[in-house]
């Protein structure tokens, strides 16, 4: 069972458009919703894939309401805390040739007793939880070191805990020793605070990381595969995909797949082909949409556990 744990939900709309032009009323040629949110993400792809989750956030408004009937009508569990503010919509400006344009609400913010009720929900969901999960951003109101506090709360009960989020929130939790963090590219460059151009800069600046304490780094790198660093593997896996639909929730997929992969036994090399697997099938799908084991089927990673270091990073 994996536990998430989404302090910042959203509803996803991607609206499909010929070219963003400033300034410009453009006609969608299409659009979708999806249920959105890093940890709504990630365990809406383990639950596409068969695997037990359950998805802790908050839920309030309209926007709440369609959350959790989005949820429940794909399947995945979820407890949902409700909060008086309104869950938040964010918009993607999806073009033909994959670009993306993002565009994310604070969200509504939440009191003091709400984010208690956050955290002591998902704690009582995670007692056999292989892992607890906590992603995306704070709402407003939530304190930075929400994410901290959940690792030193899941880990003083033995249990294991992955971050993956950004900015002050994210450093507090590295700080406070997950066993696993998932930063992309830019996420790693903030941690460590310099840029990271070539594969050597990310690998040696998850060795910072993982001799800190962190026993799993994972860094994804866009269309450049990601790479996993522990204190004795330095794997890469990359799976190509000619023509990126949309990049929205990729990252979740990626990480969603690794986590499957290491609470079914696999080692971290292994569980990264999974990873690398889910999150390039993500991105040849609309909007948010999660794989199905059908859209894993012709995806190949190829896995090295000896990468050219010299590779520069798009
Ligand atoms: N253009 C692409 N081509 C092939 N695979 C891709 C591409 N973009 C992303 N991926 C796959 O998705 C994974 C995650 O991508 P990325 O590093 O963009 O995540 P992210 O920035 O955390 O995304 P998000 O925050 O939207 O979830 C990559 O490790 C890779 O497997
Ligand atoms: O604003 P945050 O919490 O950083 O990110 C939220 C978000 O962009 O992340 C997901 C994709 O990873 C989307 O479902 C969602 O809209």
């Amino acid at each position: 069972m994996i536990v998430t744990l989404t302090p910042n939900p959203s509803i996803d709309r991607a609206v499909l458009i010929d070219a963003l032009r400033r300034g410009e009323v453009h006609r969608a040629t299409g659009s979708r919703i999806d249920p959105g949110g890093k940890g709504v993400n990630v365990s809406r792809a383990l639950a596409a894939q068969g695997a037990d989750t359950v998805a802790v956030l908050p839920s309030g408004g309209p926007e709440g309401h369609l959350l959790d009937e989005l949820l429940d009508s794909a399947g995945v569990a979820h407890a949902s805390v409700p909060v008086s503010g309104t869950v938040r919509m964010n918009i993607s400006v999806l073009e033909p040739d994959g670009t993306t344009t993002k565009l994310n609400e604070p969200g509504p913010t939440l009191s003091e007793a709400e984010v208690a009720a956050l955290l002591d929900t998902t704690l009582e969901r995670s007692s056999s939880a292989g892992w607890v999960v906590g992603c995306g951003s704070m709402p407003p109101g939530a304190p930075t070191d929400l994410y901290a506090v959940l690792v030193r709360r899941v880990r003083e009960r033995g249990g294991r805990v992955a971050i993956d989020s950004s900015g002050a929130s994210f450093s507090a939790a590295v700080a406070a020793t997950p066993n696993l963090i998932k930063p992309n590219h830019e996420e790693l460059a903030e941690l460590v605070g310099h840029e990271l151009p070539m594969l050597r800069d990310v690998r040696d600046a998850a060795r910072e990381l993982v001799s800190d304490g962190i026993e799993v780094v994972a860094v994804s790198l866009g269309g450049d595969g990601a790479l996993v660093i522990t204190a004795d593997v330095c794997a890469h896996a990359i799976a190509p995909i000619s023509a990126p639909l949309s990049t929205v929730g990729a990252g979740d997929c990626m990480l969603a797949g690794l986590l499957h992969g290491l609470s079914t036994g696999h080692e971290p090399a292994d569980a990264l082909v999974t990873g690398v697997t889910w999150g390039s099938a993500a991105v040849t799908l609309p909007g948010s949409r999660v794989p199905s084991p059908a859209d894993l089927a012709g995806i190949r990673a190829e896995l090295t556990l000896d990468p050219d270091l010299s590779r520069a990073i798009r």
